[in-house]
């Protein structure tokens, strides 16, 4: 890429369940990977002399492998996503050079190639919110995400699983595409949000009996 010219990085939610995600170093930004890695259910190597508390405390309970030791090319082979974490330009370097142009490779250094980068996350249940600058400011990134923490509180876990629940609903009960949308769309009201933070779930289940009943015609 050209100096000054913007990489428009392609957003998407990414099923490694199950697939080989390696990362060198086991520093403080390795810690921050892992974290977000830990609830996708991969499987996590660390090629790393040292680690933080934090990495210690996953591999003692089983949730990532640590291979004790200095870098080799071979670390990277059949992974999906290899993340070059250390603080060392030279070792990130040869982490690159031992990259397949299959294999998805994120520089922490933001140097040399950088197939992605890591955005800012916040869950809630099912809603993920990821906050990227595109690398333009990593700190804003952050400072943004606290921001969003607050106005994404605890209570959207309840609200998007009860939106699932409505959707499944409308989709097994009515057929006619129309009388679905309008279904679909009359479960997005501010009512429900408050209901549901209120704990009034009963009321939420009335309203969307009474949705269902209405469509009934259309079935
Ligand atoms: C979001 C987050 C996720 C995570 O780390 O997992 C993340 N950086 C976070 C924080 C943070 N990072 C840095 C600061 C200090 C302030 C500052 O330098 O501005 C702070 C703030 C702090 O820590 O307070 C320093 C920094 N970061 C990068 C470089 C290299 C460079 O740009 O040259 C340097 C300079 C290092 C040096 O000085 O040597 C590079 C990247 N950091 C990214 C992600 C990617 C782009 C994200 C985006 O699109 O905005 C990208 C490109 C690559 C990548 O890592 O994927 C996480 C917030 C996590 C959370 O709160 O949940
Ligand atoms: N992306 C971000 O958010 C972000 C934030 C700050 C810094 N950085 C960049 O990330 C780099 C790492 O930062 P950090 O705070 O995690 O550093 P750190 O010093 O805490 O960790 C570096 C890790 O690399 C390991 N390491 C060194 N040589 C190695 C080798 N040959 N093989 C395997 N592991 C090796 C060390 O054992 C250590 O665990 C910084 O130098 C900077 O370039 C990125």
């Amino acid at each position: 890429m050209l100096k000054g010219e913007r990489m428009a990085y392609f957003p998407a939610l990414l099923n490694i369940e199950n697939k080989k995600v390696v990362i060198v170093g086991g520093g403080k930004v390795a810690t921050q990977k892992v974290r977000s890695l830990l609830p996708a259910k991969a499987h996590i190597y660390i090629i790393s002399p040292k680690l933080t508390e934090e990495l210690i405390a996953y591999v003692k309970a089983g949730h990532v492998k640590w291979h004790e030791k200095m870098f080799e090319p071979h670390d990277v082979n059949e992974a999906v996503l290899i993340f070059a974490a250390t603080d060392s330009k030279a070792v990130n370097e040869a982490v690159e050079a031992a990259t397949a142009p299959w294999q998805h490779l994120s520089r922490v250094d933001a140097k040399g190639r950088n197939d992605f980068i890591t955005p800012a996350v916040i869950r809630r249940g099912d809603l993920v919110l990821a906050i990227s600058t595109s690398g333009a400011s990593p700190g804003y990134t952050k400072k943004l995400k606290k921001e969003l923490e607050t106005q994404f509180d605890d209570s959207y876990a309840q609200y998007i699983e009860f939106l699932k629940h409505c959707r499944t609903q409308i989709i097994h009960h009515i057929t006619e595409p129309t009388a679905k949308r309008y279904a679909l769309k009359e479960t997005l009201r501010p009512e429900l949000f408050d209901w549901l933070a209120k704990g009034d779930i009963a009321r939420c289940e009335v309203f969307l009996q009474n949705l269902l009943d209405e469509n009934r015609g259309h079935i």
